[in-house]
C-alpha cells in the first residue's frame, strides 16, 4: 500500500545563503494492508521528515512514494487532496482547529468529505467521542477552549472517523492517561484488522511494542551512515 523507493531529502535555507543540507538518501520502505510500522532513531535522524514526505508537505529531491498507484512525488496539489480525503489520513497529537466549528462536525467531516450522509457521519463521529470520554456537554462547543488532551482526544476522533487504507500517525499516544491510550490502542488495533497501512512515530515503547508488526531505523537512511 505504501512504497518508498530511493528517496532523498535536501533542505536548502534561503535566508542562510542558500546553504544546502541533505538529510536523507537512498531511503526505502514498503508497509503493506494491515501492518503497522513505527520509524525510530535518534532525535534528528529524519522521523518527522519522511512522516511529512509521505503525508507530501515535504519535497523529494529525487525518488517515489506510492501510496496505492499515486506517487505522491509527483502528484499534483490537486490529486494530493484527493488523496488526503480518500487514502491517507494523517493524526498528530495536535489539533488544527477552525473556529467556531462545533466538535461533532469537526470529527464527522472527514466522512461528509468522502459522500457519507450527515446522519451516518454524526454517529460515527457521536460513537468516536464517547469512547474517547470527551463530556456529551461539549460536543456542540468549538474545541478551542479545550484543554490539550481533549483537543488531542477530539483529534483522534476525527483521524480515525474514516477508514482511511493508509494512515500516519505521530505520537498518537503522547500524554494521553491511561484509559484513553487503551481507547487508541484498539482503534489502531481495529485500523489494522480492516486493512489500513499504518507508519508512526510511538516514543511511547509499549504502545510501539503491542501496535507494531515492524521497526524500521531512519538514520540507516542517512546520507552519511
Ligand atoms: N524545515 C526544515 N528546514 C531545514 N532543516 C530541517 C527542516 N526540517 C527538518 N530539518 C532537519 O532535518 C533533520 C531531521 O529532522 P526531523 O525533524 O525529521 O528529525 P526527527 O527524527 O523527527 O527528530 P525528533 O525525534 O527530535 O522529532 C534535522 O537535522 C533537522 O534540522
Amino acid at each position: 500500500m505504501i512504497q518508498i523507493e530511493d528517496l532523498s531529502k535536501t533542505f536548502t535555507l534561503h535566508n542562510q545563503g542558500c546553504a544546502v543540507i541533505e538529510v536523507m538518501k537512498g531511503a526505502h520502505l514498503s508497509v503493506a494492508a494491515g501492518e503497522c510500522v513505527a520509524l525510530t532513531g535518534a532525535s534528528g535522524s529524519g522521523k518527522s521528515t519522511l512522516m511529512r514526505m509521505i503525508y507530501g508537505n515535504y519535497l523529494a529531491a529525487s525518488g517515489s512514494i506510492h501510496i496505492g498507484d499515486v506517487d505522491i512525488t509527483q502528484a499534483d496539489p490537486r490529486e494530493i487532496l484527493r488523496l488526503r480525503r480518500e487514502t491517507l489520513g494523517y493524526v498528530s497529537q495536535f489539533l488544527r482547529v477552525v473556529p467556531r466549528v462545533p466538535t461533532l462536525d469537526v470529527v464527522a467531516e472527514p466522512l461528509l468529505a468522502v459522500g457519507r450522509d450527515e446522519e451516518e457521519a454524526c454517529d460515527i463521529a457521536r460513537d468516536l467521542l464517547r469512547k474517547l470520554n470527551i463530556p456529551e456537554t461539549l460536543w456542540g462547543l468549538s474545541p478551542t477552549t479545550f484543554s490539550g488532551g481533549e483537543q488531542q482526544r477530539v483529534n483522534i476522533a476525527r483521524g480515525f472517523a474514516y477508514s482511511y487504507p493508509a494512515l500516519l500517525l505521530d505520537e498518537p499516544t503522547a500524554s494521553l492517561d491511561a484509559r484513553n491510550r487503551e481507547v487508541v490502542m484498539e482503534l489502531i488495533e481495529q485500523a489494522k484488522s480492516r486493512g489500513a497501512a499504518i507508519v508512526g512515530i510511538f516514543h511511547d515503547e509499549a504502545a510501539r511494542d503491542r501496535v507494531c508488526d515492524r521497526l524500521v531505523d531512519v538514520t540507516s537512511f542517512s546520507p552519511v551512515s
